[in-house]
């Protein structure tokens, strides 16, 4: 569970904040992806939720941040490893090096932990199947495509039990068979009742995969909602977020009335195809008249 609460945050060298009293919950079982344009604070907030910002950077803070109960304000960062967990954009820089096999890579935070190898062997193998990567267990990290790394890097973070997963851009880097895979990984952990903040451009697949979405403008959350709420307001344009193609095409449809009235604006290939097939059959029965 994240609960977040009049929570503003300035950088030590900054004028002005970075976060300016925002507030959202996230349950468990819940993926909330944020989106906004560039600069609107979407990395600062992942850093907050995850526990690096202030700990590391310093600055000035006030309001609430809570995971799991926990006021990340009182709590060091030591305290946060097994509570949250970070995923980044770039899955190279995530990968420690110092091991031979993507086995070895998943038990490596949990050899720092201490944990008995018995249970170690068991949690790698529960990872290594939830995210499809016991085929490649044997390989060097370096050798699998950029989509499974970003896998492996997800793999090395869930092995240690997170009721929280922070994901900041996890598919940037990566072509679309590797969002793919990553967009699979996010549901697994959707289903294994992990809570899910997941900082994303890729907006086709989170209409699909997010239960709320947020929308961060100019430091502070200027919507949240559904999918569907959220990413087919007219505002989101002068937010800084590009619309869904299928909510342009549907809008510039209800312009000449061509889109079922009562029906909202679509956010997927899915909805598109069902409204304009609504449209479509509509016309007909007129033509038969
Ligand atoms: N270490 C820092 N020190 C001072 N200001 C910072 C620091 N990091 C970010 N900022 C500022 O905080 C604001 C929010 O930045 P942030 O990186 O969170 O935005 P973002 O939405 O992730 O942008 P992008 O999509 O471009 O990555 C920006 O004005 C940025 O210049």
């Amino acid at each position: 569970m994240i609960e977040v609460k009049g929570f503003s945050f300035t950088y030590p060298t900054a004028s002005r904040p970075a976060l300016h009293d925002i507030g959202f919950e996230v349950g468990p079982h819940e993926l909330c992806a944020v989106v906004g344009g560039s600069g609107a604070g979407k990395s600062t907030l992942a850093g907050v939720v995850s526990g690096t910002i202030p700990h590391l950077t310093g600055g000035s803070a006030e309001g609430l941040v809570q995971v799991n109960g926990r006021d990340l304000a009182d709590t060091p960062l030591s305290g946060l490893v097994g509570e949250v967990g970070l995923v980044m954009q770039n899955p190279f820089n995530q990968i420690s090096g110092a091991r031979f096999s993507v086995r070895e890579e998943i038990a490596f935070g949990l050899e720092n932990m201490g944990v008995p190898r018995d249970e170690m062997a068991a949690r790698v193998d529960t990872v290594l199947r939830d995210l499809g990567l016991t085929k490649v267990r044997d390989r060097s990290p370096y050798e699998l495509s950029g989509g499974q790394q970003q896998l492996l890097a997800i793999g090395s973070v869930l092995v240690m039990r997170p009721a929280v997963m922070v994901l900041d851009e996890p598919t940037s880097q990566l072509d679309a068979a590797g969002s793919a895979l990553v967009f699979e990984a996010l549901g697994t952990l959707r289903e294994q009742g992990v809570t899910t903040l997941l900082i994303e451009h890729r907006m086709e697949r989170l209409a699909r995969a997010a239960d709320h979405v947020l929308v961060l403008h100019g430091s502070t959350i200027v919507a949240k909602g559904s999918p569907g709420e959220v990413l087919a307001d007219e505002r989101l344009e002068e937010w800084g977020v590009a619309p869904l193609r299928y909510t342009v095409a549907a809008r510039r449809a209800a312009a000449r009335g061509l889109w079922p009235g009562a029906r909202p604006l679509p956010v997927t290939l899915d909805a598109a195809a069902e409204g304009f097939g609504a449209t479509v059959a509509h016309l007909d029965r007129g033509d038969r008249r």
